[in-house]
């Protein structure tokens, strides 16, 4: 007897309600549980575009063929010196090998007559490549391989750079050779810590030998600057995918058919950051070394894991490249009205580039590092690197909404649970940073390029609280406080009494110049005359008192005095010059309080306030000093004017 059978359709007769119901659409596609999980991941580019481009790759060349160029100049990129031409690589990640199909393409090291003494275990195993990953995977490889990843309840990478949470300029070099002996600044004040070629070549191979010696490498090739005629192709090697996602932002990111005709970069980073130098090298002061070598157009990160010094590493090749085509290099922020009034933002680190150019009312060029070139502006990176420390979504909404799936979030502390970040939390450091692509910043000016700046605004941060809120600057006063580069904040978060502590760094970027601060100054006046920009200093520190008896003057206000700036309303103002600085001040600025505008009103004592002008003036006097022997340009006169620009008492 046979069974009845059960019916799982519904029932055409009647309105009776269906038994078992059954909403199964057609079979899946697949045969094994194996296919039906590569089902899932399309084939794609290897990059993540910024502007979603459709068109389809010219079919010139085989993506097989492709793969294997790329392969075999990453080989060469990674090749050691003494031993082999190049590792062998296979693209992927080693932890899905054996459950893909083995049609893997992988180049074989080339050995140029190597005898067989000279092969080491390095030649016999493969080092996979994880080649211009996309935020999502590199998320992945974060979360499941580096300790102190996690996804933050905005989708955010909050992740941990180690020992160091900061730059470490002292153990910076750069390789003298014939060339850079006589184009480069040495000596006192100078950012440049000399180092030999053969040093830096031991310490290339130490970065080379560790990187092959891991399982997977992450390779990034990119651009920098927007200007297309002067941009440079950059390839980041790396061992974290922290440090790969942080340059997928930081760095212009390019389109699959860029990258297809990539070809051989212009400059290397080889980031061993997770492995220290070895002391008993000549010229190593300690395990940390970051090596740039201009000639073999190579840096080496050993003993540092702190990304921005890969960002700060080609900033300073670029204050080495863009000045021979005389382009000026800018550490700046940068952002365009809608009248196309171009502003630039100088300053030393934490006086309000990046807070000051992210504004929702214009648009934003770049936040941090740009050229002025005879077309006029560019951005050198792709993204912002702002700081969080007590970030509000009141105070800066466009960095709050930034921080979202794909920002990698340094050195912050979250909630276990809930992971909401905390900014008001310095348990890590004080040096909290997001790192997130421009295009998050909702009014972002892409390309990345504008006309002739017609503001030039100069920030400090002056923690004695005695430079005015703003003042308007001669020629001659910007150039003598551009190569000043004053700021004063306050230090560290020792013990006792906190005195604000004055920092003077060339060009408000010493630690990056490459050629003598003088060389900066004379593009920047020549520019800034033949283009009619006007120079301001803005006081974004204390007011009514130094550090501990004053306040840091209200963003609010420092944002109205902007706003007046870029409408041409403050040059219209009337002004009164200062004492000592013979800084000029203006009267009325719209939005602010008027009584605030000259310091010397806020102060309750009196004779407290001149001591503390005449202190500072004393500090820029003495600073200046290393200054007053070099020609500023091609005649004399600007020399002298910049010399009488300064402080007179
Ligand atoms: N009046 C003010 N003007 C500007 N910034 C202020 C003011 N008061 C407080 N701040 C705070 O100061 C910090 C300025 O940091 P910002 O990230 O803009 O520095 P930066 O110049 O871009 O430095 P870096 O070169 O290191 O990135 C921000 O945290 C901002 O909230
Ligand atoms: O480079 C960094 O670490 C952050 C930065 O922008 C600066 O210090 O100017
Ligand atoms: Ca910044
Ligand atoms: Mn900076």
């Amino acid at each position: 007897m046979r069974l009845a059978k059960i019916h799982t359709e519904k029932k055409v007769d009647g309105d009776q309600t269906v038994v078992c119901h059954d909403d199964s659409g057609p079979p899946v596609k697949a045969q094994t549980i194996h296919e039906l999980h590569s089902l899932q991941k399309k084939k794609s580019a290897p990059t993540t575009p910024i502007n979603g481009s459709k068109s389809s790759f010219s079919t010139t060349i085989s993506e097989e063929e492709l793969q294997k160029q790329q392969l075999q100049s990453i080989s060469a990129s990674l090749a050691s010196l003494t031993r082999e031409t190049g590792p062998k690589l296979v693209k992927g990640d080693p932890a899905n090998r054996k459950a893909e199909n083995r049609k893997v393409t992988h180049v074989e090291h080339y050995h140029h007559d190597a005898p067989t003494l000279n092969i080491s275990d390095s030649a016999l195993k493969f080092t996979h490549v994880l080649y211009n990953l996309s935020p999502a995977e590199l998320y992945e490889q974060a979360i499941k391989y580096e300790k102190g990843s996690f996804i933050t309840s905005t989708g955010a990478l909050a992740t941990l750079s180690g020992a160091k949470t900061g730059r470490s300029p002292r153990d910076k070099r750069v390789v003298k050779d014939k060339t850079t002996e006589n184009a480069l600044w040495w000596g006192k004040g100078s950012p440049n810590i000399e180092m030999d070629e053969q040093t830096f070549l031991v310490n290339r191979e130490r970065a080379v030998d560790y990187l092959n010696s891991l399982d997977k490498v992450f390779v990034n090739d990119q651009f920098l600057n927007w200007d297309p005629k002067h941009r440079i192709k950059v390839r980041i090697v790396s061992a974290r995918a922290y440090h790969s996602l942080f340059m997928h932002n930081m760095c212009i990111r390019p389109t699959p058919e860029e990258l297809e005709s990539f070809g051989t970069p212009d400059f290397t980073i080889y980031n061993a950051g997770k492995f220290p130098c070895n002391r008993f090298t000549h010229y190593m002061t300690s395990s940390t070394s970051i090596d740039i070598n201009l000639d073999r157009k190579e840096m080496v990160i050993l003993g540092t894991q702190y990304a921005g010094e890969m960002k700060k590493g080609l900033f300073s090749l670029m204050h080495y490249l863009m000045p021979k085509r005389q382009i000026l290099s800018l550490h700046s922020g940068c952002n365009v009205g809608k009248d196309g009034d171009v502003a630039l933002f100088f300053g030393l680190s934490g006086t309000g580039k990046t807070t000051l150019s992210t504004d929702h009312n214009r648009y934003l060029i770049g936040d941090d590092e740009h050229c002025w070139s005879e077309n006029g502006v560019s951005n050198i990176e792709g993204g912002c690197y702002a700081k969080c420390i007590d970030l509000s979504r009141e105070k800066e909404p466009d960095i709050w909404n930034a921080i979202k799936f794909g920002t990698v979030l340094e050195n912050i502390v979250f909630d276990e649970h809930t992971r909401e970040v905390d900014y008001s939390d310095k348990s890590v450091t004080e040096n909290t940073r997001a790192a997130y692509p421009i295009e998050y910043i909702p009014n972002a000016q892409i390309p990345c390029v504008g006309p002739h700046p017609r503001n030039v605004i100069l920030l400090a941060c002056d923690a004695f609280g005695v430079l005015p809120p703003v003042s308007k600057l001669s020629l001659a006063q910007t150039m003598y406080h551009f190569i000043s580069g004053y700021t004063a904040l306050v230090a560290g978060t020792e013990e006792g009494v906190k005195e604000p502590q004055a920092t003077f760094s060339a060009c408000f970027g010493a630690a990056f110049i490459m050629l003598h601060p003088t060389k900066y100054a004379a593009m920047l006046a020549e520019k800034m005359q033949k283009h009619g920009a006007t120079g301001w200093l803005v006081n974004t520190g204390w007011s009514g008192g130094s550090y501990g008896s004053g306040n840091r003057l209200k963003l609010a206000y420092t944002r109205k005095i902007i706003d007046s700036i870029h409408s041409g309303e403050l040059l219209k103002a009337n002004y009164t010059k200062s004492e000592v600085f013979g800084l000029e001040i203006p009267t009325v600025v719209e939005g602010v309080p008027s009584e605030i505008l000259d310091p010397q009103n806020t102060w309750s004592d009196k004779k407290a306030y001149t001591d503390t002008l005449l202190k500072l003036g004393g500090l820029f006097k003495k600073n200046f000093k290393g200054f007053v022997d070099y020609q500023i340009g091609e005649d004399n006169q600007l020399t002298e004017e910049i010399l009488a620009a300064g402080p007179i008492f």
